[in-house]
């Protein structure tokens, strides 16, 4: 039967203002989004045994319909006349929970497969309103480009000079749950009256964007992330950040060397580390 072995690559958000909430309790964004080279790997197969069957295997990622990869087949096959069965094995690669977007890019990566393999031919657009009923960041990993993300993430705007970086992702493992931070924020307003650019030539124009909303609600709880923050920079980053709801911290860097260093010392530390080019 039909098989495709795909990437599904994590991200970092080198800008994160919340503009505001809304009636639905959702919060009005305005991010910029970038994909970096931490990647699940996701493997999936039309079969004869009709239902769908995911396994990951990773603690604290459920196998089976609450993963966020079952929904996502699950919505292409409702579209299909076609009814065969699909089995998703996934790869953890992408720590859980860690506002790297892990779970959001899994869905994306599996409408995207399974709308080729049952040859439904449905367009972006479409992919991406079925993603954002599966998760806000969802629309993003199918548009597949660096971008300003407005809405509560789902407007894509391309964002086409960006500079490749190596970025080191470090990820203390504490538990954080992004329901939690949107509800513990405190908007100030302040977010809404700034305006960003959007055009970086070198990895210094990004460093002077940097800046993440949810931090205030993260770092109070989790103070270690601010320690890693400042030990990133302390070894050469030209500039680091929370990313997402948290806990993951990434910092960039324009040499490979010190990026693969700082990272080595990083998990010396007994964190996860990783350094990894921008996508
Ligand atoms: C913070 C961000 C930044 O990229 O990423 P992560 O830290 O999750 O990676 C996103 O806004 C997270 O997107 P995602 O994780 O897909 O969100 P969802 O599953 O749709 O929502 C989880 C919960 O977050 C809150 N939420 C999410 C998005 C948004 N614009 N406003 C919100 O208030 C809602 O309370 C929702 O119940
Ligand atoms: N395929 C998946 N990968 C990761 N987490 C998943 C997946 N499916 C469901 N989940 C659940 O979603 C929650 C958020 O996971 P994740 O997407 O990794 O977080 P974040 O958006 O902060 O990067 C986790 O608690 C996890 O149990």
């Amino acid at each position: 039967m039909k098989k495709l072995t795909l990437k599904a690559p994590a991200k970092v958000n080198y800008r994160l203002d919340v503009l505001r909430r809304r009636p639905d309790g959702y919060h009005d964004l305005r991010m910029i989004m970038q994909r970096i080279d931490l990647c699940d790997v996701i493997e999936i197969c039309l079969s004869d045994k009709p239902g769908i069957r995911v396994v990951c295997g990773r603690n604290g990622v459920p196998d089976g319909p609450g993963n966020i990869a079952w929904r996502a087949a699950d919505a292409l096959l409702a579209l299909s006349a076609d009814k065969p069965g699909i089995d998703i094995a996934i790869t953890k690669r992408i720590p859980v929970a860690a506002g790297l977007g892990g779970g959001s890019s899994d869905a994306a990566t599996v409408l995207m497969g399974v709308n080729e393999l049952l040859g439904l031919d449905l367009p972006e657009s479409r992919l991406r309103e079925i993603g954002v009923a599966l998760g806000a960041d969802v629309p993003f990993f199918i548009f597949g480009r660096t971008a300003l993300a407005e809405g509560i993430g789902e407007e894509l705007t391309a964002i086409d000079q960006v500079p490749a970086a190596w970025i080191v992702v470090v990820n203390p493992n504490v538990p954080v749950s992004t329901a939690w931070v949107y509800q513990n924020l405190q908007l100030t307003g302040e977010a809404a009256r700034v305006t960003i650019p959007r055009f970086f030539e070198n990895v210094a124009d990004v460093c002077a964007i940097l800046s993440n909303d949810l931090e205030s609600v993260t770092i109070p709880r989790y103070p270690v992330i601010g320690e890693i923050k400042r030990e990133l920079l302390v070894a050469g980053a030209l500039g680091s950040l929370m990313s997402g709801s948290g806990p993951t911290v990434f910092a960039l860097f324009d040499d490979e060397g010190a990026a693969v260093r700082t990272a080595e010392a990083m998990r010396a530390r007994g964190w996860f580390a990783e350094a990894v080019r921008t996508i």
